[in-house]
């Protein structure tokens, strides 16, 4: 195994406690499919230089270990699943089907992959497959329709480039992890590999809790991702409804919480519903105990309502509409006077920080944060208000509209308040 086998209990008890083990991603296949006519639909504004990407990602990695952090990595720990012979069955059975690819082709790929080796499936899961790139002994004719005299042949396996940000596929809240029911097609299949590695990775000993798991569901309207939900301690959770993250979800979610005593306070913001505020995190991150990086002009547009647990309601839960004060609201809520600083790079310069996740930050200990390197007034303020801000390249890894905080999923991380 490439991983560590022991079990422990995991848990994340708020966003800047010291961070002990963390989830990532390193770029690569998926990357090299990304092209200037699918990269859109990926998600992405561009195509990568990969190896370069990796380089970027590796030096982010290295950061991390140098201050103590446990970093897993998501092939790795998908590769160690799919060597146990459930595991294997679990993702195939969902991922190599008729549904996916037709009668006589997902026979075919799913009798190549049953012995293919793990890191190498692993690598397929995420990076995608192209019915071109299998070798030809594998299939009988029944592919032919795919690619004889194509210049486009199809898809197999769709190529997941967004797993790069591991923030968003599943997110920890304290003692339980959620399972994300991702808004944009492109991201939907990311959930079933998140789902493998928990049931099946000797990591994770089952004592973990679940807050939503849409995997084998009709999800309706039920869309969360991991960079809106943030536990920051306190049994409070903030949660972003902007773009993508809908009441349903968040509802479920806290009402999962408030029937396991592990959250007392769900505090959601209505955000404006556009790209570049997908999520809460790309506006609104914890830096240390008392300083909280924001970018104002979305974080002013917030409606701020609180989820708490209350038997007098139908459904149990009790909805109150709090104005739009939502550093304000999160501030009272922990017992501390939380200090925005933002870029001041004029409304120009501050909307393309933002842009660049410039208010995107991961915090390692209370005050020291990863950031992109390309943003420079923000930066610049975070130090001034007392911040260690470590610096990554974001030439390649920033394409994809994501920082430090969206490239983490924080497993183990201490509690502050
Ligand atoms: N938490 C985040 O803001 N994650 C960034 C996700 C970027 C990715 N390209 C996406 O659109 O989902």
């Amino acid at each position: 195994m490439a991983t560590a086998a022991t079990t422990v209990s995991h848990g994340v008890w708020s966003e800047v406690g010291t961070l002990r083990r963390v989830m990532v991603c390193r770029p690569g296949r998926a990357h090299e499919h990304l092209t200037p006519t699918n990269c859109h639909d990926l998600l992405f504004d561009d195509v990568l230089d990969v190896p370069r990407a990796q380089r970027d990602h590796d030096l982010f990695v290295s950061l991390m270990r140098e201050r103590g952090v446990e970093v897993l990595e998501l092939h790795d720990l998908l590769s160690d699943v799919l060597d146990i012979p459930e595991g294997r069955a679990f993702v195939l059975d969902r991922r190599v089907n008729h549904a996916a690819m037709g009668v006589g082709v997902a026979e075919d790929l799913r009798a190549w992959m049953e012995e293919m080796p793990s890191d190498q499936l692993a690598d397929l899961l995420i990076g995608g497959l192209v019915s071109d790139q299998v070798p030809s002994d594998v299939f009988g004719t029944c592919i032919d329709p795919y690619h004889v005299n194509s210049d486009d042949p199809e898809l197999l396996i769709a190529p997941l480039p967004n797993t790069l940000f591991t923030r968003d596929n599943s997110a920890w809240i304290y003692d339980g992890v959620e399972l994300s029911s991702m808004f944009w097609e492109a991201r939907q299949r990311e959930v079933l590999l998140l789902a493998a590695v928990y049931r099946f990775h000797p990591l994770f000993d089952y004592t973990y809790r679940t807050w939503l798991n849409t995997l084998d569901e009709d999800t309706g309207y039920t869309f969360i991702e991991g960079g809106d939900i943030m536990p920051v301690g306190k049994g409070v959770v903030l949660v972003g409804m902007g773009e993508r993250s809908t009441f349903q979800a968040v509802s479920r979610i806290a009402s999962s919480l408030f029937q396991a005593g592990s959250a007392q306070r769900v505090i959601a913001a209505r955000m404006p519903k556009e790209r570049a505020a997908m999520h809460l995190d790309t506006v609104f991150t914890l830096c240390s105990e008392e300083v909280v990086n924001i970018y104002e002009p979305v974080v002013r547009e917030m409606e701020v309502f609180s989820l708490r647990p209350d038997d007098s309601q139908r459904g149990g839960i009790r909805v109150t509409h709090d104005g739009g004060d939502f550093v304000g609201t999160v501030s009272q809520a922990l017992g501390v006077h939380l200090q925005p600083v933002t870029s001041t790079a004029g409304r120009y310069g501050a909307e393309c920080e933002q842009w660049n996740d410039g208010n995107n930050v991961v915090a390692l200990s209370p005050g020291v944060v990863v950031a992109y390197d390309r943003n420079y007034s923000v930066n610049a303020n975070l130090r001034a208000a007392g911040i260690e801000v470590l610096e990554v390249p974001s030439s390649e890894l920033g394409r994809g509209r994501g920082g430090s905080h969206c490239m983490t999923c924080p497993i183990d991380r201490d509690p502050v308040y």
